[in-house]
């Protein structure tokens, strides 16, 4: 018999469950731990490292799991006022399990192709298995019948709510003004599409898999069918997964035949890729052993070779200078929103101005491995310029051995309209690239070393 006082555990073997509970209970718990202690979705989702409860998933529940946690992060405020609506009183404060049962559940009802009624059934048994909310089965029944009955009308009322948290939408204002903000919080609501960085041939490799080449040499698939490794050239090596956005600051070094280039904070090695294709000799530096691990494993199958070591860069004493470095530093990634709906409700701007200060150290570090006269790009998928513009502003303020310059391969015109005032590259979801809608937030810049 179940202990009474334990919450009922997410796809256990509880016999009266009916199929599609375990993974609309699964997608619940990790909506929980997004929302309530900020744990990142990357890790948790994850077949062979994930959260327990999602790796005892079957493959198809995992998918139905990842979809439904992705549905409720992008349309999270929305959600939240369509139930608020259709309450007769707010719910009690400390009802935190049972807002996650009904965000999951009003997600499927509002924006996937799912019954309604499986929806509302298993939402209702959910509560039913956890004490906390089994004085709320009642309640969790009419409020989601209601607003399958009222769908439509519902769907109009939340239309023109931000899908973004209160505190990055003010800060995207801030930045970006209100319509950019806005256009970047309506950009959240797509999924992306898949884009991928072949070595060659983007023409002749957008043919074969059904996709399109963008000016900027990516090849973009806007829908895939299957596992991404069964597609044509995974297996060979011809191609890896690189948003079209990320693949700009290591293509901005042009050729680099016959130079030494360290990645600085090189995994899961996508730019590193990028660079030895460009024909560098390259060093790939990583303090996370098991992320070197991945990049080692990505660079075997591209059958590209690279120094790889692993290390914390701000220790790193290489025996000689290098002619270039690329540091794509850790940062809040609130670029990646699309990508990665969790992060605007992970971070804050207390993180933001936390990376900001080790990037900056980051950045004097990577000066200080180039020879003079050596070209360092530095980039991030951060939104905030805290962490791109006024961080370089400062540290060149402060003296740094370095000066803006502009990059090896000049202004391509695929990518003129994104340059600023200072030379440096600024994307964000809201802008286009070669006339497509659907990019991640990215900055580079390029500094020469004194
Ligand atoms: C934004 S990711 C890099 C993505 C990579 N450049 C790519 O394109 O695939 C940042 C990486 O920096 C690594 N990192 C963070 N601090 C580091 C440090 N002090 N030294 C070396 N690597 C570090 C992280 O483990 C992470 O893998």
């Amino acid at each position: 018999m179940q202990d009474e006082n334990k919450p009922a555990r997410a796809g256990n073997a509880r016999p009266a469950q009916k199929p599609g509970y375990p993974p609309r209970a699964a997608a619940t718990k990790i909506l929980a731990a997004v929302i309530d202690r900020k744990t990142s979705l990357d890790g948790m989702l994850d077949s062979d490292n994930g959260n327990a409860v999602y790796r005892s998933l079957t493959p198809a529940d995992q998918g139905l799991c990842r979809a439904l946690v992705l549905t409720a992060l992008r349309h999270k405020p929305m959600i939240e006022a369509a139930i608020s609506g259709l309450l007769d009183r707010p719910l009690p404060s400390g009802a935190r399990a049972l807002s996650h049962v009904l965000t999951i559940a009003a997600a499927q009802i509002l924006y996937l192709d799912v019954p309604d009624h499986s929806a509302v059934d298993i939402a209702v048994e959910q509560a039913n298995a956890d004490p906390r909310n089994k004085r709320f089965a009642g309640l969790v029944n009419a409020v989601l019948r209601k607003l399958a009955r009222q769908k439509e009308r519902t769907l109009s009322r939340i239309a023109g709510i931000s899908p973004l948290p209160d505190w990055f939408l003010e800060r995207l204002t801030e930045i970006y003004g209100t319509e950019k903000a806005a256009a970047i919080g309506t950009a959240q609501l797509t999924p992306p599409s898949i884009d991928l960085s072949v070595k060659s041939d983007p023409e002749g490799w957008a043919g074969r898999l059904g996709g399109r080449a963008l000016a900027t040499g990516s090849v973009r698939l806007e829908k895939t069918e299957g596992a991404i490794s069964a597609m044509d050239g995974f297996a060979e090596g011809e191609w890896w997964v690189q948003d079209a956005a990320a693949a700009i600051p290591a293509s901005l070094f042009g050729d680099l035949s016959g130079q030494r280039v360290v990645d600085l904070c090189a995994a899961p090695g996508g730019k590193t890729a990028q660079l030895i294709v460009q024909g560098a000799s390259v060093t790939a530096l990583e303090r996370s052993k098991s992320r070197l691990k991945r990049l080692d494993q990505n660079l075997e199958r591209l059958g590209l070779s690279a120094e790889t070591v692993a290390a914390d860069m701000m220790e790193y004493r290489p025996a000689a200078l290098f002619d270039a470095a690329l540091l794509d530093a850790p940062c809040s990634s609130t670029g990646t929103a699309r990508r990665h709906p969790d992060v605007p409700w992970t971070k804050d701007m207390a993180d933001i101005e936390k990376l900001a200060e080790v990037q900056y150290a980051m950045l004097r570090q990577a000066l200080d491995l180039v020879r003079p006269g050596g070209i360092v790009i530095f980039s991030n998928c951060s939104l905030d310029p805290l962490e791109g513009e006024a961080m370089v502003a400062r540290l060149l303020a402060d003296g740094a051995p370095a000066e803006r310059c502009e990059f090896p391969a000049g202004r391509p015109d695929a990518l003129k309209h994104l340059f600023d005032a200072d030379g440096a590259i600024r994307t964000t979801p809201a802008d286009t690239l070669d006339g497509e809608a659907g990019l991640d937030g990215f900055y580079a810049v390029a500094l020469k070393k004194r």
